[in-house]
């Protein structure tokens, strides 16, 4: 059972943005996209939702081909988190997680008692259940990032796709949403792409990285071959350093001065829209 995407080409208008994209990632992985600001991971993440729909390729997810998938059915094998969201929640946290249900409702049917029980208990597994009664447009905005991820966790916990998943959280709390998205892949074998700011982040919990240069695929496999100095400076056309920690972590740090490090991009790959 695998989520494939096969030669994506996705284009706003006349304006290309993903090209030849191929991707397979099986249950139970955590796939990590990382790349510079307009690369494409979001709009990647819109096409493996189907949301966006491409021009050119296929994506299936557990042999579900979203072309021409209903809404419902799409809904039931995978939820996204975005990146951003707008304030138009007035209600308690608890009846935003449990909207995660209602996605897959009949017409006009009403979340039952079950529904708020496994909504409640999606937050304690999330150690965010004293956010449960709270008004979500009087929380934080790491707080709102939980709130967010249990409603998606509630809608579909086969595959998730979460859209910068760390954004608004602070230093620990990023290491301890990884931890609680890693365990849901290993104890739950649910299927995680999440696109990453962060190569530290991404060497520390990815089973699988996909580096997006200019909508292409520079690089992609498992995270100990891919999360290496080379590739981590071509792909932020920075000169980078790996520095192994006491404990034996390593840590990508960026240096400068050493440009000589930096191996050019693959021939018809362009740097992002600006910076
Ligand atoms: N709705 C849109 N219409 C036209 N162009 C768009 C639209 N959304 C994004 N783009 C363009 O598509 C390219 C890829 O954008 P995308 O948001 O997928 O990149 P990203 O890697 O997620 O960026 P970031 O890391 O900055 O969030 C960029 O050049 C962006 O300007």
């Amino acid at each position: 059972m695998s989520l494939v995407c096969q030669d994506l080409h996705f284009a706003y208008g006349g304006n290309a943005v993903l090209s030849a994209v191929d991707l397979t990632v099986e249950k139970g992985a955590f796939c990590v996209l990382l790349g510079r600001n307009g690369s494409g991971k979001t709009t990647l993440i819109y096409c493996l939702a189907g949301l966006l729909h491409p021009q050119r390729g296929s994506v299936t997810i557990d042999g579900l081909d979203l072309a021409g998938a209903s809404r419902t059915r799409i809904a039931r094998r995978v939820s996204l988190v975005p990146q951003e969201h707008a304030d138009i929640f007035p209600f308690r946290v608890i009846d935003v997680v449990v909207m995660g249900r209602t996605a897959t409702f009949r017409f006009a049917q009403r979340p039952g008692p079950e529904d708020y029980a496994a909504a409640r208990q999606v937050l304690v597994d999330l150690d965010a259940e004293s956010l449960a009664e709270r008004n979500f447009n009087r929380i934080s905005g790491g707080e709102r990032r939980i709130a967010l991820l249990a409603r998606a966790i509630l809608q579909a916990d086969g595959t998730l796709l979460l859209d910068e998943p760390t954004n608004h959280l602070d230093f620990n709390n990023k290491y301890r949403l990884l931890e609680k998205i890693k365990g849901l892949c290993r104890e739950k074998g649910t299927r995680v792409v999440a696109s990453l700011h962060d190569p530290n982040l991404a060497a520390r919990f990815a089973d699988q990285v996909v580096m997006l240069s200019g909508g292409r695929i520079l690089t992609s496999g498992d995270s100990g071959t891919v999360m290496t100095e080379t590739w981590v400076s071509r792909l932020y056309q920075t000169p980078t350093r790996r520095v192994e920690t006491d404990d034996g972590a390593s840590l990508f740090v960026p240096c400068p001065s050493g440009e000589e490090k930096i191996g050019p991009q693959p021939e018809g790959l362009q740097g992002p829209r600006w910076s």
